[in-house]
């Protein structure tokens, strides 16, 4: 019942997503370098702005994004930004990785200088994404919907927008009935997810006032994505 142009979207949109990784130089930092709050941030960051040069290159690839408007695609890109790293970051950590990843990266997050009230929200939607042990597919699409997300700040086109959002909707839709026959609830519980990343972009600037407050320092692109300093 997935007709062959929602098969090329799914193919296209996959793709691109296992195309655009973190370089392993990167990621394995998290594993090797020492531990105080102040290595933690910084390795985080650099973690971080690997991810958002991943997310921009990805983003690229959805089908239809590089016909929007010029502004309105920068507009989506710096809305969806935090949240497309927190699906990112979460679909790692429910990955069982061998590499032992998973508990170094909490740790580190744990002691990276954030106040506690983020840490709850943060590894509930961390262990709420685990347990739906999504396939590679659900992921991208999921990354793919919150990028297309038509009500983020300064977006003209919300029509435009919508129109992407609703075929990839359609599409996930579908996969959810093929791939979670057992489990008719599971679309509702994927788009759930999407309610809860709102909830910690909130969180997420507060962390980032928090930060700024404490003087920690961002990289450029991170300044300019999240329009901090
Ligand atoms: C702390 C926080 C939580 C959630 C979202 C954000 C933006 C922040 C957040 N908020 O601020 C910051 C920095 C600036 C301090 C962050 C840190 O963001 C991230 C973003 C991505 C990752 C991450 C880690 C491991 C990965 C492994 C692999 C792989 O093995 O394939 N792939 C991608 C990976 C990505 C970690 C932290």
């Amino acid at each position: 019942e997935i007709t062959k142009e929602q098969r090329a979207l799914i193919k296209a949109i996959l793709d691109a997503y296992n195309r655009h990784q973190i370089p392993q130089d990167v990621t394995k930092k998290l594993l090797q370098e020492q531990y105080s709050a102040e290595e933690n941030f910084l390795l985080l960051t650099e973690v971080a702005t690997s991810q958002v040069q991943v997310l921009v290159e990805f983003t690229k690839n959805i089908p239809g994004f590089l016909s929007l408007d010029r502004e309105d695609q920068i507009a989506l890109l710096k809305g969806s930004a935090v949240e497309a790293m927190f699906l990112r970051s979460a679909q790692v950590l429910s990955k069982k990785m061998p590499s032992g990843h998973i508990e170094v990266l909490e740790e580190r997050i744990r002691k990276s200088g954030m106040s506690e009230e983020f840490m709850t929200p943060m590894f509930n939607f961390y262990k709420s994404i685990g347990e739906l042990h999504m396939t590679q597919e659900e992921q991208a699409i999921l990354t793919t919907i919150t990028i297309l997300t038509p009500d983020r700040p300064y977006v003209k086109s919300h029509e435009a927008v919508e129109r992407l959002q609703e075929t990839m909707l359609e599409v996930l839709r579908k996969l959810c009935v093929l791939q979670h026959p057992q489990e008719p609830q599971y679309f509702a519980r994927l788009l759930g997810r999407l309610t809860e990343l709102r909830t910690l972009h909130h969180y997420h600037a507060e962390m980032l006032t928090s930060w700024k407050t404490n003087d920690h320092k961002f990289t450029p692109l991170l300044c300019e994505i999240w329009d901090v300093q």
